[in-house]
């Protein structure tokens, strides 16, 4: 019968080898015979095999590092197949289940190897198939709040301790950083949580709409104006109103929401009556509202009346212990829009995101992410998928000179042990260090030798991370 699939297959010349080879032939196989990994990068380069087979004859730590190579290189899916002795060795056993679809011990049944075959390619269709959606826009869906780092543990309690307050709190931080997340947590552990959750974002409503959304309209009170509109404040009315971007609000409607602050009591525009609201306002902004308030372009009295309790959420690059398990924790939010071939980030880049400075905070990062998911040909997500390569010059960032040292120290030290698989003996010598002073030089830095056990990643939907606070969706008005 004629060839009709098409398959690689690496592994010496052995006759129990071909053997098997020459079975799947009959089957329709169309087998590409490579005798080292070399050759099979070769063929790999040129043609694209769904599936493939490597024979584990050699189980040396040199040739799985070579097997693990051409895996993390090609989307091919790939069987093992080994002796029953191989696998007395963990190595070997953590190598397969880490690196292989399947495996099939000798003697091999081919009924079950042909089978295993046919499953491999279905999916690879399957993957090829595959619809992906644009990745321009999407956030995750849910909304948790990720991060285990020293920061965000303060970030946390701060949140608990504001939270059982009924005060206005003000909410800090740059651009992207969870300054809504923030609010949505502490509106999430306060005692209104059972009502409503509303973020205005005031930098994006019309000048001429800001009033009417805010507070609502009586029939005929402008043109236009043909019914009554209920207006954010009042429809939040038990729970809690996130006003974002608050420095952008226009002088005449600070006086309005300063009013409505100190009263509780709100005016549809062109309405005459006082309407009660039990709202509590969360405020944030990424500009600096003292400098606003010394400009004269945010009132004072505004500001104080906001300003009660703070919150500051970090910058990205203040939590760098953080990046490693945001980057996995969207890479499985979106894991399901791509087919799990992408099995996670090298370990270069991980630590090539921990050096960069992320002036988008975790918007960027999500957005990096995505993008690399989508775009990324390999198994593994390379720097040059996230657009990070050469990104990082240490001496880019520093301001002092002391600075500029620690980081081309941290660099240099991360390079070495990522090269080397984070096998500190190698790294060292490698470095030209010892053990020991590489051991100190991590805890310097605070690498930890876990990054690369943790680049790869199998799992899809939402294994929890540590230090997770959830959240229910919540309604939301932009
Ligand atoms: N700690 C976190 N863990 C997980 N996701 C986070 C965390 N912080 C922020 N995010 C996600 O990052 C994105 C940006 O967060 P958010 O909108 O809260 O930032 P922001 O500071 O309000 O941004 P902006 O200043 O642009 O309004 C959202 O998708 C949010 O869910």
């Amino acid at each position: 019968m004629k060839a009709t699939r098409n398959l690689i297959a690496i592994g010496q010349e052995s006759e129990n080898f071909q053997g098997i080879l020459h079975q799947l032939e009959e089957h329709e196989w169309n087998v590409h015979r490579a005798a080292t990994i070399r050759q099979a990068w070769k063929a790999l380069h040129e043609t694209s095999y769904p599936v493939g087979i490597i024979y584990l004859e050699d189980t040396s730590d040199d040739h799985l590092r070579e097997v693990e190579g051409i895996i993390n290189e090609f989307m091919t899916r790939w069987i093992a197949i080994a002796s029953p002795s191989a696998l007395h060795s963990s190595t070997v056993c953590t190598a397969i289940s880490r690196l292989f679809s399947g495996i099939h011990i000798l003697p091999i049944e081919n009924g079950n190897l042909l089978i295993s075959l046919e499953n491999l390619a279905a999916l690879a269709n399957l993957d090829a198939k595959q619809n992906v959606s644009s990745p321009e826009t999407a956030e995750p869906h849910d909304c948790r709040m990720v991060g285990s780092s020293s920061i965000m543990k303060s970030l946390y309690r701060t949140i608990h301790k504001v939270a059982v307050v009924d005060a206005p709190v003000f909410i800090q931080g740059e651009s992207g950083t969870g300054k809504e997340l923030t609010a949505r947590a502490i509106h999430e552990e306060s005692s209104r949580s059972g009502e409503a959750f509303n973020a205005v974002n005031c930098g994006a409503l019309p000048a001429n709409l800001i009033q009417s959304e805010l507070f609502g309209h009586e029939k005929g009170a402008f043109t236009g104006a043909s019914q009554r509109k209920i207006g954010i404040i009042e429809s939040t009315q038990g729970g809690t109103l996130f006003l974002d971007e608050i420095g952008d609000l226009p002088l005449d409607m600070q006086v309005n929401l300063l009013r409505f602050l100190e009263n509780h009591t709100i005016q549809r525009v062109g309405g005459l009556k006082e309407i009660e609201v039990d709202v509590r306002v969360l405020a944030a902004t990424h500009v600096d509202l003292e400098h606003a308030v010394a400009e004269g372009r945010f009132r004072e009295d505004l500001y104080h009346r906001l300003n009660v309790l703070q919150v500051k959420v970090p910058a990205l690059r203040e939590r760098g212990e953080d990046i490693e398990t945001l980057a996995k924790y969207f890479f499985k939010c979106f894991a399901n829009e791509k087919s799990m071939q992408v099995k996670g980030f090298t370990k270069e880049s991980l630590a090539i995101m921990r050096l960069y400075e992320w002036p988008g905070n975790i918007r960027e990062l999500i957005n990096r992410v995505r993008r690399a998911m989508v775009m990324c040909e390999h198994p593994l997500i390379r720097p040059s998928d996230l657009g990070l390569e050469r990104r990082h010059s240490p001496s880019r960032y520093a301001e002092s000179l002391e600075e500029a040292r620690d980081m081309a120290e941290r660099s240099v030290v991360l390079a070495g042990l990522s090269r080397n698989s984070f096998n500190v003996q190698h790294a060292a010598r490698e470095l030209g260090i010892s053990r020991v002073t590489l051991y100190r030089l991590m805890e310097k830095h605070h690498i930890h030798r876990n990054s690369e056990e943790e680049s790869h990643q199998h799992t899809r939907g939402h294994a929890k991370a540590p230090n997770v606070v959830d959240f229910s969706p919540l309604h939301k008005s932009r």
